[in-house]
């Protein structure tokens, strides 16, 4: 039993989504029980159950979003396990999609550690052996030649923005291989609860190249191809064939985030790609401008410009060269200074030791910006007491090691050194937050890629700020859907980094903390949507005209809103 019903659709979109009624066939009683996009679960009134063919589908009651809020929120904080609460709103999600989205959007501040960064890098690792749905596309080498199908065989066709990893890195977490699809469902949950991207829009999707991770390979749960990695030519080709795909099937507009690719790939892609593509890549750019904010945010306790600060990047991967390459650009944006000499104020130290003009071997070419005239230094410390840096930033993936010695030899150069610990998820911080405090005597600025619980010191309570692209990517990505950017451009990066930088308050840094409180992030990706889109029209880079006066008030009125529709 099937019936038309034109007042499902979505009541929140940019005008132009509006114009055209939304009058798709739709599926009643059971089928539409089952469908997460438009279940109500036990909110379907009596009216609706009657119209719906829902009637003896339900128990009695007829319930409020919110008493079902408060049920499924009592239901997870139950749960002892953090894998089995992501387990449970995963289930959610596909089971109710506005329910799930007012649940993480009124709890944000609980729930994001478990959608997200560290709790969603265990459902990574353990992706096969809690499979139970797709959650995404899949389209690995087996669909070579068949790319579009895939895409097609989605059921939503007004797609616009994608995520989309090849589980190359995931987190710090290495190779998952097939396994990573855990972070694009993540990501794009938080377009939807934090930009307000609606979600029958986006579209997260894993590549599968194979996995250089043998124990993925020898277990009989991984869910992936059992193969090796395929590179080289074979790889590109299946990188360009995707990349033409999701313009055919989608348009020349689509947005495509690149997420956890490994380094050189990542960085390859985002040079070729964004010159055809609306793209972005989130580690490079999304990591690199939460972080510019972090330190744009804590200048007024360190005293002096951007440009008086040193900085040592411990890992000289996608975020650390990301970072840098940035904080230069904001710098020589400000000052009379040029992008080169912006440039020596920074240092690389990677698996090698400091990255330097002399080094023998290959360099590669992300990192030759900031190799610089020294000798090598070897270890971190001597680095740290040569170069005195003011700021220290970890993006390196190698969990505690800024030990004590790291921690004193920066307290030694500034009387409140910024350090941040990037990498991600908790344990692969660079050190805890506590150790940070301990060992600079209080006097330390820090913030952490992953959620890190408050840090009391000398009877001082310190709130710690979390440096996590998840500030910047729904807010960038609301900001072109809703300018109809054709291009990324390092200015937008920019703007949403000055923006979240003016959010930070001066109670937040009198508890040191650098970024804002969660709860009002829907605000701020606004602003930075609003900015964003602001930069696409300045470049012209924007498709929508005329430009809309009030892009502030655009970006927050077309934000998806989760409470359910009256279906007449
Ligand atoms: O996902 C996160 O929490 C931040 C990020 O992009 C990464 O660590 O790769
Ligand atoms: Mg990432």
């Amino acid at each position: 039993m099937s019936t038309t019903l034109d007042s499902y659709g979505e009541e929140t979109g940019t005008k132009d989504q509006l114009v055209t009624p939304w009058n798709q066939q739709i599926a009643s009683g059971v089928e539409l029980l089952r469908n997460p996009r438009y279940n109500k679960g036990l909110a379907f009134t009596a009216e609706e159950r009657q119209a719906h063919y829902l009637r003896g589908l339900l128990p009695p009651a007829i319930e409020t979003q919110d008493i079902q809020v408060k049920r499924i929120m009592r239901n997870v904080r139950q749960y002892a396990e953090p894998l089995q609460k992501y387990e449970a709103l995963m289930d959610l999600q596909e089971r109710n999609e506005r329910l799930f989205y007012k649940v993480l959007i009124e709890n944000v501040e609980e729930l994001l550690p478990i959608v997200y960064t560290p709790i969603e890098g265990d459902a990574c690792e353990e992706y096969g052996e809690i499979f139970h749905r797709s959650g995404g596309l899949f389209i690995s080498l087996n669909d070579k030649g068949h790319i579009l199908d895939c895409l097609k065989n989605w059921p939503e066709k007004n797609v616009e923005a994608i995520v989309v990893t090849d589980g190359g890195r995931i987190l710090g977490l290495g190779d998952l291989g097939c396994q990573g699809m855990g972070i694009p469902v993540g990501k794009l949950a938080l377009y939807t609860a934090l930009g307000g991207v609606r979600p029958s829009t986006t579209l997260p999707i894993q590549l599968d190249v194979g996995t250089n991770n043998q124990a993925l390979l020898d277990d009989p749960f991984y869910i992936g191809l059992r193969q090796k990695r395929v590179t080289g030519q074979e790889y590109d080709d299946f990188i360009e064939e995707f990349m033409t795909a999701v313009k055919q099937a989608y348009g020349e507009k689509i947005l495509v985030q690149f997420e956890d690719f490994a380094n050189q790939n990542a960085f390859r892609f985002l040079a070729k790609y964004s010159k055809t593509h609306l793209v972005f890549n989130d580690d490079i750019q999304g990591t690199a401008s939460v972080t510019l904010a972090g330190v744009l945010a804590a200048l007024p306790i360190t005293g002096g410009t951007l440009a008086d600060h040193k900085f040592l990047f411990f890992g000289a991967g996608e975020a650390g060269t990301g970072i840098a390459d940035l904080i230069a650009m904001e710098i020589t944006k400000h000052g009379k200074i040029s992008l080169d000499e912006a440039r020596r104020k920074t240092w690389l130290f990677d698996t090698e030791g400091l990255v330097t003009k002399s080094r023998k071997g290959s360099l590669y070419d992300y990192k030759k910006p900031f190799a610089h005239d020294h000798e090598h230094i070897k270890d971190l410390v001597s680095a740290i007491k040569k170069l005195k840096p003011t700021v220290l930033i970890g993006t390196s993936t190698q969990g505690g090691s800024f030990t004590k010695e790291v921690l004193e030899a920066m307290a030694e150069n500034h009387k409140s050194p910024i350090i941040m610990a990037l990498s991600n998820p908790t344990k692969k911080a660079e050190c805890t937050a506590e150790d940070c405090y301990k060992y600079t005597k209080g006097r330390a600025l820090f913030a952490s890629g992953s959620p890190f619980p408050a840090v009391t010191y000398d009877g001082k309570k310190y709130v710690i700020g979390e440096a996590n692209n998840c500030y910047i990517f729904p807010g960038v990505a609301h900001g072109c859907i809703i300018s109809g950017a054709i291009r990324v451009d390092a200015e937008m990066f920019l703007k949403a980094a000055e923006t979240l930088a003016e959010f930070v308050t001066k109670e937040d840094l009198e508890r040191k903390q650098l970024y804002p409180a969660f709860p009002n992030i829907r605000n701020i990706s606004a602003k930075i949507a609003a900015a964003v889109a602001a930069a696409a029209y300045d470049l012209g880079l924007a498709s929508k005209i005329p430009k809309p006066k009030d892009l502030l008030g655009l970006a927050t009125s077309s934000m998806y809103s989760p409470s359910y529709c009256n279906y007449r």
